[in-house]
């Protein structure tokens, strides 16, 4: 049976990730607190510590490795740049380093955020990069790290990732919501929500024939569902749907807001939409429309709050 190490159980993705690759072989899940997020016991590892993580990989002698583990903090990252790169670009180059020397396989993933956010029109894969902040030049360093180890590795770029649990943009807005009758949220920036569900789903689909997969098959491919929208956009789409599906009496008012009128440490991209194109020519896979995504978790937090 395959032996799969998955880091970051206790974020958005490893937490879904869990659930769909567990079918796939003998799952074994790592977290920075050696418990996961139901509080059962599970291998410590931080990612933080090269010497950790080669030890752990020589304990455990992965076949397959998982990274959604990430330092995912955008504005923090600006005051905390050691930190970040020690989690984001370090520890997948200790992964790659060892996944090439044991002709592992890395699944890894990065974001929208490597981009200048520059363009009008969709990025591709080879695009150039040009991260805005700490974080995004974090990211690239770890995909860059990865690509010249040489591992046999997927590396999947998404944006804008949220689930129904832990912290994201979708559950900050309910809350907020509930607190409040108008919210100022940003129009200028675009870019495509994403759930982890989805993610995690496509990621499943990918490891269960990756033993099969040659050069065209692995490397960087972008990942996000289809469409496009502004974090202002998202936000009226929550309240909507969740009046529609009965979260909430009346939705507060969502004022538009320029990113000026919302000052914070890091810089984002104003358009970091990703064309998904090479998923679906490669391996003919795609997530539907980002609204369809959104109906989904908002039918997970109603089936949880019943
Ligand atoms: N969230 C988003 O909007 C996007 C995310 N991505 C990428 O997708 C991946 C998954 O993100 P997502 O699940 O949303 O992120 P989360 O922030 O939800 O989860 C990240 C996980 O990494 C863990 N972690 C942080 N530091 C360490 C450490 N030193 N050692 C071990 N574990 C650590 C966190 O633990 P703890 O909570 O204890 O810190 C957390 O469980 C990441 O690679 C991210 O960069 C890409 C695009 C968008
Ligand atoms: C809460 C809030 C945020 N905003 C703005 C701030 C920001 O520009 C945007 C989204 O806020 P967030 O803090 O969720 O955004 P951010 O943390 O930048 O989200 C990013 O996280 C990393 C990990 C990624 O990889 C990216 O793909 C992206 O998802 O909305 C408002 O305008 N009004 C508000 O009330
Ligand atoms: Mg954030």
């Amino acid at each position: 049976m395959t032996k799969i190490l998955l880091t970051g159980v206790d974020g958005q993705l490893g937490f879904e990730l869990a659930r769909s690759l567990a079918p796939l072989g003998e799952l074994h899940c790592a977290t920075l607190s050696g418990r996961l997020p139901g509080g059962q016991p599970c291998l410590p590892l931080d990612l933080s510590k090269p010497t950790a993580i080669r030890q752990v990989l020589d304990e455990i002698k992965p076949q397959v490795v998982v990274n959604p583990a990430a330092y995912t903090a955008v504005d923090k990252a600006e005051s905390e740049a050691d930190l970040a790169h020690g989690i984001n670009a370090v520890a997948p180059a200790t992964l790659a380093a060892w996944c090439r020397q044991h002709n592992a396989l890395l699944l890894h993933y990065s974001t929208d955020y490597v981009f200048p956010g520059n363009a009008g029109r969709p990025w591709r894969e080879e695009s150039v990069t040009g991260p805005l902040g700490v974080y995004g030049a974090s990211k690239l360093a770890g995909e860059e790290a990865i690509r010249a180890s040489e591992c046999r590795h997927l590396i999947l770029r998404t944006a804008w990732v949220y689930s129904a649990r832990f912290a994201n943009f979708l559950l900050t807005m309910l809350r907020v919501g509930r607190e409040r009758d108008e919210l100022r949220v940003v129009s200028d920036q675009i870019g495509t929500p994403t759930t982890a569900r989805g993610l995690a789903s496509i990621s499943a689909v990918l490891l269960a024939r990756s033993a099969q997969f040659g050069a065209d098959e692995l490397g960087t491919f972008h990942c996000t569902h289809a469409g496009q929208t502004s974090w202002h956009g998202f936000a009226e789409a929550i309240f909507r749907q969740a009046q529609q599906a009965g979260m909430i009496e009346r939705a507060p008012k969502v004022q538009a807001i320029a990113s000026s009128d919302y000052p914070t440490p890091a810089r984002r991209p104003a358009y970091s939409v990703l064309d998904n194109r090479k998923l679906t020519d490669v391996h003919g896979l795609a997530l539907p429309d980002w609204r369809i995504g959104l109906s989904q978790v908002i039918d997970e937090l109603c089936t949880v709050a019943r």
